[in-house]
């Protein structure tokens, strides 16, 4: 009997060491021994790169550990897998295309720059034979990439409808339940940590359009860019909508949002704030946490919740990646890649179809609620209910539409607003998640 000898060990990188990389550094330095029997060899962190070496010494990770040289350690020429939790497009796009180059396999964080630039990294991936994995860039700890990649790669998605923005949810949260408006939710979030100090990635939606562009390009395999997502933030949302939505029994959400037509051949990525029913699975995602909603043809309706952001939930879906490539290295193989052989029209939001919540506050008089009809009918958007509410000498109509093209609804705003008996279009709200 022979006993094969002792594999090599798996040699890891890391930069960065902020909220992510520390709690990476921790677990992987605790685990050490556990982890490399799940991987097969045993690993090890050789190196981690920071811009300051200051601020290390307050950490519980051997100093020597630490460089400021970020690319003399991603070329070394002896590692395995490099994590890269640095994020913003450089200097992590050099530092990942150099990894790739110099033999390593990447397991990145990185959102933004996937969303941006991720064909660069991906083909780099293939022309090197080495992975680059990425759970930890949509919804945290949340599985969603390596389902969407793998487990339904044999399904048709039609649908994902994703809280991806804890922030965000998190304000959304609190002014329905308080009735607080915008301005205050967000300062509440701030002084409880959930939002940072300057918040325009998170209530302006461009870290959920990044999140957008992934899941949508992974759903539909194809290639998207978060300059194909229509974003729309949360700051103009007010008390009001939220008191709105409630009185037809559903609450406001940040959506994510990546649709296919029956034929596959257009899809609508989009990320802006929409009243959904209270009776969704997503409408009960509370605080900041995530969760992402999918519908495929075979599998029927999924959903994936979870702790979207945070230190440590971020650490846990960057080490499932770690170990994974680790087991590829040990047996000299890679998983699979992006698939983006789908010819697909990514659609202009004018010409995305869904239904409408909007608002019009108008005159208490005869003709006019023929007048408001006229304007929907003129633009082929149908009525399905429409509610009248008095105040004094005036009223306001809320009308849900049944669904009609964003282009027609918007022109549909525009003549009312022109309307003489129309004081103002108070609210205009998309409704999404009704079947
Ligand atoms: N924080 C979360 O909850 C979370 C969740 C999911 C994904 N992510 C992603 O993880 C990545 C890291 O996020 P984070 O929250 O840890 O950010 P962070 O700002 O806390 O950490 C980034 C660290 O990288 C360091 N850095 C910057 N440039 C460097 C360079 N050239 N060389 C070495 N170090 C450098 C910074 O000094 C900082 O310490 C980002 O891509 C982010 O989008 C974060
Ligand atoms: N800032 C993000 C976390 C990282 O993607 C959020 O609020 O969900
Ligand atoms: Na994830």
């Amino acid at each position: 009997m022979t006993t094969s000898a002792p594999a090599r060990p798996i040699r890891i990188a890391m930069l960065g060491c902020g909220v992510v990389g520390t709690e990476v550094a921790r677990f992987l330095l605790r685990d050490a021994e556990e982890l490399g029997r799940r991987v097969g060899a045993p690993v090890e962190l050789v190196g981690i790169a920071v811009r300051r070496l200051e601020r290390t010494r307050s950490l519980d990770i051997p100093s020597e550990l630490f460089t400021t040289d970020a690319k003399a350690l991603v070329t070394r020429g002896d590692l395995d897998v490099v994590i890269e939790v640095i994020g913003g497009i450089e200097p992590a796009r050099e530092l990942i295309l150099a990894a790739l180059e110099s033999g390593a396999s990447v397991v990145t964080a990185n959102k933004a720059l996937l969303a941006e630039d991720g064909d660069t990294l991906y083909e780099a991936a293939v022309k090197a034979e080495r992975d680059l994995y990425y759970e930890a860039a949509v919804a945290g700890a949340i599985p969603i990439v390596r389902p969407l990649r793998e487990s339904l790669a044999g399904d048709r998605v039609e649908r994902v409808l994703g809280i991806v923005n804890g922030t965000t949810n998190f304000i959304l949260d609190a002014m329905t339940t308080t009735g607080a408006g915008f301005d205050d939710a967000l300062d509440e979030a701030q002084r409880l940590g959930f939002a940072e100090a300057d918040p325009t990635a998170d209530v302006e939606g461009f870290d959920a359009a990044a999140k957008a562009a992934i899941l949508a390009g992974l759903a539909f395999h194809t290639r998207v860019t978060i300059a194909d997502v229509h974003r729309e933030g949360i700051t103009e949302v007010t008390a009001a909508d939220v008191a709105s939505a409630s009185e037809i029994g559903s609450v406001v959400k940040l959506l994510a949002i990546c649709e296919i037509d029956p034929e596959g051949s257009q899809v609508s990525v989009r990320v802006h704030p929409a009243m959904i029913p209270a009776t969704h699975p997503l409408a009960s995602v509370r605080g900041a946490y995530n969760a992402v909603f999918v519908e495929s043809e075979a599998a029927g309706q999924l959903m994936f919740y979870g702790p979207g952001a945070g230190g440590a939930p971020t650490a846990s879906a960057v080490l499932g990646d770690v170990v994974t490539v680790a087991r590829h290295r040990v047996d000299g193989v890679f998983g699979p890649g992006e698939t983006v052989h789908a010819q697909v029209e990514v659609l202009d939001i004018g010409r995305a179809r869904t239904r409408y919540h909007v608002q019009i506050d108008v005159e208490d008089r005869p003709g006019v609620l023929a007048a408001v009809a006229e304007a929907f009918a003129v633009h082929d958007v149908s009525i399905k209910t429409v509610r009248q509410e008095g105040r004094g000498g005036d009223a306001q109509l809320v009308v849900v539409t049944h669904e009609a093209d964003d282009a027609a609804l918007a022109a549909t705003v525009g003549q009312l607003r022109d309307l003489e008996m129309v004081r103002g279009v108070s609210s205009v709200m998309r409704v999404e998640g009704v079947s």
